[in-house]
Order: C-alpha cells, then sequence, then structure tokens
C-alpha cells in the first residue's frame, strides 16, 4: 500500500528531515509513527500526501509513483486517501452534515449515493443525531469524530493521521482510537503519527520509530519506547 525506497527529504534551509528511509506499509496494516519533535514524522506524511517531493528516493502510495506522478494527478491520489489533523480542520460554517458531504460534492458524487453515505459514516462515528450542529456547538472530541466521518466517507484505502488524539483528554482518545480500530477492521489501511505513549503502548500494533530523520525501529507489536 505504501512503500519508501532510500527516500531522503532536505528542506532548501537544508535541514535533513528524512535521511535513507525505507519503509513498506501492507494492505490492512495498522501503523504507529512515533518519534520526539522534529523526528520527521509530518514530513513523512507530507510526502505521501505530494505535499512535499522527496530529494531522493522512490514512494508509492496505492499503487501510485507518488514522486514521478504529472500534477494533474496529484487530486486523484489523495482522493483515495483520509486525512486527519490533531487540530479537526471542520468548515466553521458547515453543519456536521454539510462538512461530511463535502467530500463527496468535491468528487462529484451522485446526491442520494451522498445522503446515504453521509448517514452512514455518521453512524460510525456516533454523531447522526448531531448532524445538524455546527463545529462550534461540539466537544472536540465530536469534532475530531466529524473529521474522521469525512475522512471515511469516499472509502479511501488509506487514512493517514497526524497527532489525531493531540487535543483531546484520555478518555475522549480512546473513543478516537475504538473508532480507528472498526475502520481498520473493515480493511482500511492507517498510519497514525503519535506522542500518545498509553495508547500506542496499550493497542500493541505496528511501531515505526523515526529519530533525526532515521527509521531506529520497526516492531509488529511495538510499544512507545523510551525516548521522549
Ligand atoms: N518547510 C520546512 N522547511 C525547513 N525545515 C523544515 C520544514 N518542515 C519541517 N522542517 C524541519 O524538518 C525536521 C522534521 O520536521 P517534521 O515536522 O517532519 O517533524 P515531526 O516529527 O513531525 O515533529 P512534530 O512531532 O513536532 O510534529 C525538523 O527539523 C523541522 O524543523
Amino acid at each position: 500500500m505504501i512503500q519508501l525506497k532510500d527516500v531522503s527529504k532536505v528542506y532548501e534551509n537544508g535541514t535533513v528531515a528524512l535521511d535513507h528511509v525505507s519503509i513498506d506499509i501492507g494492505k490492512g496494516e495498522f501503523v504507529f509513527l512515533v518519534g520526539a519533535s522534529g523526528a520527521g514524522k509530518s514530513t513523512f506524511i507530507k510526502l505521501l500526501l505530494r505535499e512535499e517531493l522527496p530529494t531522493a528516493g522512490e514512494i508509492r502510495v496505492a499503487g501510485r509513483n507518488v514522486v514521478t506522478m504529472p500534477r494533474r494527478e496529484v487530486p486523484y491520489l489523495r482522493r483515495g486517501l483520509g486525512v486527519i489533523f490533531q487540530d479537526y480542520r471542520l468548515l466553521p460554517d458547515k453543519t456536521v452534515f454539510e462538512n461530511v458531504a463535502f467530500a463527496m460534492q468535491v468528487i462529484e458524487a451522485p446526491r442520494r449515493l451522498m445522503q446515504r453515505s453521509v448517514n452512514a459514516v455518521l453512524d460510525v462515528v456516533g454523531l447522526r443525531d448531531k448532524y445538524k450542529c455546527f463545529p462550534r456547538q461540539l466537544s472536540g472530541g465530536e469534532q475530531q469524530r466529524v473529521a474522521i466521518a469525512r475522512a471515511i466517507v469516499n472509502d479511501p484505502a488509506i487514512v493517514i493521521a497526524d497527532e489525531p488524539t493531540g487535543n483531546l483528554d484520555p478518555e475522549t482518545s480512546w473513543d478516537i482510537m475504538e473508532i480507528f480500530e472498526r475502520v481498520n477492521r473493515a480493511g482500511t489501511t492507517i498510519v497514525m503519527a503519535t506522542h500518545d505513549r498509553n495508547i500506542v503502548d496499550a493497542m500493541k500494533r505496528r511501531v515505526i520509530a523515526i529519530e533525526d530523520g532515521q527509521v531506529v525501529r520497526d516492531e509488529a507489536r511495538g510499544g512507545y519506547g523510551y525516548e521522549a
């Protein structure tokens, strides 16, 4: 699903964010990306989305060569990926329903399919009864659940989450992780960058640790490790 071969990323100011990274993530895997602040996790995610290009190396995501892909194909790459951020990034003037439906409007989905799909994913995240609410009327955990609904409504092969529980209390974080587990059980590959030691230690999933731009650990059922 995701393959990086000898990937390096050096930013224009000379910062080496990734240094000869090779990673292979298969279909249906659930992977935690851990590492200290500045280790290179966000850069890794930006490369998968083609928000940045690598300085060297090969990247394949969901069957596409992300490096050589022409610019006009980038939207198709991103449509196959569900992305979730720490700060939710909902549209403030749209309701819960509209926020999720917007992801389907972008791909010009038929209206009837839209209604059905949005209701279905709002059920998955337990927010069907809040469909008329605006983001400001929701708690942080609820807003993140809307963001997850939006990320999965087009049935992506891969969900990429950058610190999705970073702004949430422990209990709410677990609610979010239960949703990710359910999405993963349905076959979706999940890559989640996190600083949440308790979650990583409890879930016993694959852990890829990055330090100074290098993969220093890759364990099938790993823990968060000792670094801060
Ligand atoms: N656009 C940029 N230009 C120059 N340097 C950058 C840029 N983006 C990131 N960096 C640097 O690259 C390195 C890796 O940053 P990155 O954001 O990938 O780390 P991270 O592991 O995601 O950190 P955090 O956990 O704080 O989000 C850091 O040294 C950072 O300062």
